[in-house]
């Protein structure tokens, strides 16, 4: 088992750029060619439409330098709180929302979103609708009671988290502790909304390397049924091998996960 990487290890080695060249890069991204960009795509278009996700405000938890994730919701939600521990990440964030050229380019995810909400071509107003959403971008640690602290905000109608809780957490017993802490932003009747990868122990960004807790679909349906939520939805997305891809990353499916919060544990 991989060593443990906690946040100050993020603090000093994440590189955002080199994240998303990794991960989304068009074509060769890991993400990109295992297919699991276009599923988290599909499945957030469809919580956001048929699914009946919807509200008045959403936090995205570890957001990382990425928007693609949130493409749906700021058709959904007035208002979005984008939270990452890493100052780098929240500083690309905000060099996003300022337009700042020579960032990643998100083109290919702006397209599919688009096509999806027959709104073909459309890509300029989706990138302003989502700049004009994300109301703030703060820091966070999810491994607190309140993973806003010092920011106390009003309990909000969804929490999406992607690609960060199996990054964040050192085992089950850890995994279970966020859940209840994400669960306390979240109002009862609410949406948990989780995006991660399975049976994974490490990823690499760079030369730098980050533990991730093997997770599986069992646990995850078990650590939130226990602690008061309704598991809606969960898919699979099986990965197809590769060997170059399996040594930066190694997990060997995705998944889409949609719960509500039944009641306070
Ligand atoms: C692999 S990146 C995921 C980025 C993005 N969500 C995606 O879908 O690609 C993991 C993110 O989790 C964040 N993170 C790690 N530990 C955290 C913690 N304890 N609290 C909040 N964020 C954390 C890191 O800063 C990083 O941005």
């Amino acid at each position: 088992m991989a060593t443990f990487t906690g946040t100050q290890v993020y603090q000093n080695d994440f590189q955002p750029k080199t994240y998303l060249d990794t991960y989304y890069g068009a074509v060769s991204g890991v993400f990109i060619k295992d297919g699991y960009m276009d599923f988290i795509l599909r499945k957030m278009h469809l919580a956001f439409t048929t699914g009946g996700v919807k509200g008045d405000t959403m936090i995205d938890i570890g957001p990382g330098p990425a928007i693609y994730q949130e493409l749906s919701a700021c058709e959904v939600f007035n208002e979005i709180t984008a939270a990452d521990f890493t100052d780098r990440n929240r500083e690309y964030l905000e060099k996003w929302r300022k337009s700042e050229p020579g960032l990643f380019d998100w083109t290919p995810a702006l397209k599919f979103v688009c096509n999806l909400e027959g709104r073909s071509g459309k890509l300029a107003e989706k990138e302003e609708k989502l700049r004009k959403t994300i109301k703030r971008v703060v820091k966070c640690d999810v491994t607190k009671s309140n993973p806003l602290d010092p920011l106390v905000l009003p309990k909000v109608d969804c929490v999406l988290t992607v690609g960060c809780l199996e990054c964040a957490c050192k085992d089950e017993e850890a995994y279970g502790k966020v859940i209840r802490n994400l669960s306390s932003l979240l109002k009862v009747g609410g949406h948990i909304i989780i995006g991660s990868i399975l049976g994974s122990t490490i990823f690499r960004c760079g030369s730098a390397q980050f533990s991730l807790i093997n997770l599986s679909e069992g646990f995850l349906r078990k650590v939130l049924t226990e602690n008061g939520f309704f598991v809606v939805d969960a898919e699979v997305l099986p990965r197809d091998y590769d060997k170059v891809m399996f040594d930066i990353c190694n997990h060997t499916s995705g998944i889409f996960m949609l719960a509500r919060k039944m009641k306070e544990v």
